[in-house]
């Protein structure tokens, strides 16, 4: 399959939702062509940071040009932080009522979603980190369950969950949100030099 090339950037990631609140939230703010390509990439394991520098450089090994990663974890504060970055087979295999109840003997239930994006402007070049983290609590589950754990992620200064409010506002104080800002505003500064490869 032909890999785009030019002023193009390859958002990675096997999950849709991923790639639709991104396009929601970057709309024509990105100042390269973001295309998306739907890999599978492996599940790395280890600190959040790590896990997205290894993701990036295998997906810009794949692709052979400027990719963008995200990885997302979501931490209970009272299991120090995980499940994190192993989120994805905690819910699988619990749902977000399973999560819910991990903390049943637990009194705090507070919890941070972090997300992180991972660029990289071509096989072996540097990889460049954005974070964005949104505070809040486990909650028994509410809402539509359209997507991941949402429905068991209430952000502090809200009485919804993610999975009840608007798109909108879930996109305005996102961690997906917070980091696609640290983002735009590292690339509204710096240049890469990637095109017309
Ligand atoms: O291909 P990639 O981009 O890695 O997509 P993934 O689905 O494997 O995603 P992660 O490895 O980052 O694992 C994060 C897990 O958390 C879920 N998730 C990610 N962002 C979320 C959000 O904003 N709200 C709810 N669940 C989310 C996602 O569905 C996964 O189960
Ligand atoms: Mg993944």
């Amino acid at each position: 399959m032909a890999v785009p090339c030019g002023r193009h950037v390859v958002f990675v990631t096997g999950n849709a939702k991923k790639l639709e609140e991104v396009i929601q939230i970057l709309g024509d703010k990105f100042p390269s062509t973001l295309v998306s390509k739907k890999i599978d990439l492996p599940e790395y394991q280890g600190e959040p940071d790590d896990i997205s520098i290894q993701k990036c450089k295998e997906a810009a090994r794949q692709i052979d040009g400027p990719v963008l990663v995200e990885d997302t974890c979501l931490c209970f504060r009272a299991l120090g932080g995980l499940p994190g970055p192993y989120i994805k087979w905690f819910l699988d295999k619990l749902q977000p009522d399973g999560l819910y109840r991990l903390l049943a003997g637990f009194e705090d239930k507070s919890a941070w979603a972090l997300c992180t994006f991972a660029f990289c402007a071509g096989k072996d070049q540097p990889v460049h980190l954005f974070r964005g983290r949104t505070e809040g609590k486990i909650v028994a589950p509410r809402g539509p369950p359209d997507f991941g754990w949402d429905p068991c992620f209430q952000p502090d200064g809200y009485d919804q969950t993610y999975a009840e409010m608007p798109k909108a506002v879930k996109n305005s104080i996102s961690h997906r949100y917070r980091a696609l800002v640290a983002m735009s505003e590292h690339f509204s500064q710096v240049k890469y030099d990637y095109s017309d490869q």
